[in-house]
């Protein structure tokens, strides 16, 4: 992954700013500009709504989140976990639908979601992601691993228990903020909610329930928003580049517009949008705590011509200065990986990327 000469000595916030202006200035009677094209070799052959026959693992979670604990649903509810479990070790992804989480809500945070991104570069320059932070308007953070600048902007906020979604509110629309304010809190209290009970489920699921354990108490959130603007070449780019993420679980709407993908068997799958379905994924602190057991899994976006896409994204992670080990060991099983800090963890990913968790790796013993 080296970076093309003419970013090189860029650092990933110059890069940002230079995705973000091009993208934002960009006319659709213009070419793709060159420093967004990709190596032929890395482009993505199949199309953002080109799908397989086989449908991903659709989940209905109806009447067993609130009967987590009801005799009458036990059989189901087994059911229920293993299915939870096997879509995650056999497609790395699952959709799930009759989450509880009504479509008001879902639309409300869209639309502000769309508001935000249709402002103008100088206004969403006003809160641009700094160097070290990982929250604010840019580019994806990931740009300085690539030769190839990615069709995409982003915006992220930390959610609860430690949120600046209403600072951020405030920093964009100073008078006005409490739309985006209520949207967004709202939205993050029920998808934490949500995480949360995913997360018991696949623990379940796996035959474990740590709940004792300090990272079951902690878990903080981010949310995350991705545009994908129409692109003249969608097939000569990418949206965002092939990644895990550093979270436990990924909770992603993706509205009706697909353009997610991950790898399957080799292969890329695009993910169909469901209208009310939020799209599940494991991510790398997940692997740890389950010792492996669950992969996170290895996606992507592609674009494409006709309309712009906005995904959101809550990262369930845990709490930065917690240590985070294996927790599902049975008797005899060695752990995988070596204790560490989400926080360690993600200054590692930034330097590593996909090596990152292979920084952590065990040899293994017999
Ligand atoms: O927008 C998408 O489909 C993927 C987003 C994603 O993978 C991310 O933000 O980490
Ligand atoms: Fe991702």
């Amino acid at each position: 992954m080296a970076i093309a000469a003419e970013h090189k000595g860029m650092s990933a916030f110059m890069l940002q700013s230079v995705a973000s202006k091009q993208i934002n200035n960009f006319r659709c009677d213009q070419k793709l500009p060159a420093e967004f094209v990709w190596d032929e070799n890395e482009r993505p052959t199949v199309r953002h709504d080109q799908y397989l026959d086989e449908e991903i693992p659709l989940i209905d979670l109806n009447g067993i989140l609130s009967a987590v604990e009801s005799d009458d649903c036990a059989i189901s509810h087994e059911k229920l976990t293993a299915d939870m479990v096997a879509a995650c070790k056999e497609w790395g992804v699952f959709q799930v639908i009759n989450h509880g989480i009504p479509p008001e809500v879902v639309e409300r945070a869209r639309s502000q979601g769309r508001k935000l991104f249709s402002l103008s570069l100088d206004e969403k320059l006003k809160v641009q992601r700094q160097p070290q932070s990982i929250t604010g308007y840019g580019a994806t953070r990931m740009a300085n691993f690539f030769r190839s600048l990615m069709w995409s902007e982003s915006f992220t906020m930390r959610a609860s228990p430690n949120s600046n979604i209403c600072d951020y509110g405030n920093m964009l629309w100073p008078n006005e903020s409490q739309e985006f304010c209520e949207a967004f809190e709202d939205y993050d209290h029920k998808l934490r909610s949500l995480a949360m009970k995913i997360t018991k489920l696949l623990f379940e699921g796996l035959g474990k329930m740590p709940e004792q354990n300090e990272v079951f108490n902690d878990f903080w959130g981010s949310l995350h928003m991705n545009h994908y603007p129409p692109c003249p070449q969608p097939l000569q780019t990418m949206g965002l580049a092939a990644h895990t993420d550093s979270s436990c679980l990924t909770i992603m709407q993706q509205g009706t517009i697909g353009g997610l993908q991950v790898m399957r068997g080799g292969k890329w799958v695009s993910v169909k949008p469901h209208p009310s379905a939020f799209v599940i994924q494991v991510g790398d602190m997940l692997q740890v705590l389950t010792n492996g057991k669950l992969k996170s899994t290895l996606h992507r976006a592609v674009v494409n011509e006709s309309s712009s896409r906005l995904s959101i994204v809550y990262f369930f992670t845990p709490d930065p200065l917690t240590t985070v080990v294996p927790l599902t060991l049975s008797k005899n099983e060695k752990p995988l990986y070596k204790p560490l800090s989400w926080k360690e963890y993600l200054n590692v990913k930034a330097k590593c990327f996909m090596g990152a968790l292979d920084h952590y790796t065990l040899p293994i013993t017999n």
